[in-house]
């Protein structure tokens, strides 16, 4: 039998398709809870070898794009890694160290729009909600020009899923220049549509581990 090189697992594995496609907007969430809960199975499934060099592939390719996007001063927005993320944290000190601001994503209120935190190699990470380590409160508050979005599920078209509690969508529609949002995550977790709603926004780019994926930048 072979063996999927990056999960270890029998590459014929059965078939792990949600069980149902929404007849309509009404069953949209109960998908969506569906198919958060497979793609971060299947993330956590991950081996830490097969992770190391997903995270390097998409360091290199945000470093790429974003040569051009970004100069000293300019802000980026981050995040710190949870549930198995793609870790870019050596991304973030290269940005840094050539003179970009650096700014991590905080849940300072719940439902409300999230705000930006400066982040330097030196910032000693405190706990924010749901427990993500978050740059403490007297950071300075930073407004992004270019912003990481960490996906758990992504499509073609540019929507994004994340964990469910819809603060990206709700930060987007609030910040005013909207930054340049840059979608990040797993090749394999590709969806031939999230079933976008009315409050979902689209990316500006994906980049996955495999490079470009969704270019409307
Ligand atoms: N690394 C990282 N930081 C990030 C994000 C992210 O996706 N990744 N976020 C991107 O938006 C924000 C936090 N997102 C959150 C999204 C949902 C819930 C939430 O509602 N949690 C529920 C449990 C939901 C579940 O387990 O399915 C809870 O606490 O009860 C909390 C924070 C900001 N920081
Ligand atoms: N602009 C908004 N204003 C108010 N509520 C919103 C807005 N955007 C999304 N929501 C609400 O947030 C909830 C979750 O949305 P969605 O399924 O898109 O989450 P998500 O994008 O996967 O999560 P997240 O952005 O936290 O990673 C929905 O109930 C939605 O109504």
């Amino acid at each position: 039998m072979t063996t999927d090189p990056l999960t270890g697992r029998p590459a014929s594995s059965p078939c792990m398709a949600a069980e149902f496609e929404p007849a309509d907007a009404s069953d949209v969430p109960r998908w969506r809870k569906v198919e958060r809960l497979r793609l971060r199975a299947e993330r956590d499934a991950l081996r830490v070898s097969a992770r190391q060099t997903i995270g390097a592939a998409l360091c290199r390719h945000l470093a790429a794009l974003l040569s051009s996007r970004l100069s000293a001063g300019a802000v980026f927005s981050a995040y710190w890694p949870i549930k198995g993320e793609p870790d870019l944290r050596p991304l973030m000190q290269d940005l840094h160290r050539e003179g970009i601001r650096i700014a991590l994503p905080v849940v300072e209120t719940r439902f409300a729009p999230l705000v930006f935190r400066q982040w330097t190699p030196d910032t000693a990470m405190v706990r924010g909600d749901w427990n993500i380590p978050v740059p403490p409160a007297e950071n300075a508050r930073l407004l992004p020009d270019v912003a990481l979005a960490p996906l758990v599920g992504w499509d073609e078209a540019g929507y994004r899923l994340g964990y469910g509690g819809g603060y990206f969508d709700r930060t987007l529609a609030a910040l005013h220049p909207s930054p340049l949002v840059i979608g990040v995550g797993l090749q394999s977790a590709r969806l031939a549509t999230i079933h976008p709603q009315p409050h979902d926004i689209p990316l500006d780019l994906i980049v996955t581990e495999a490079g470009v994926q969704v270019d409307h930048g």
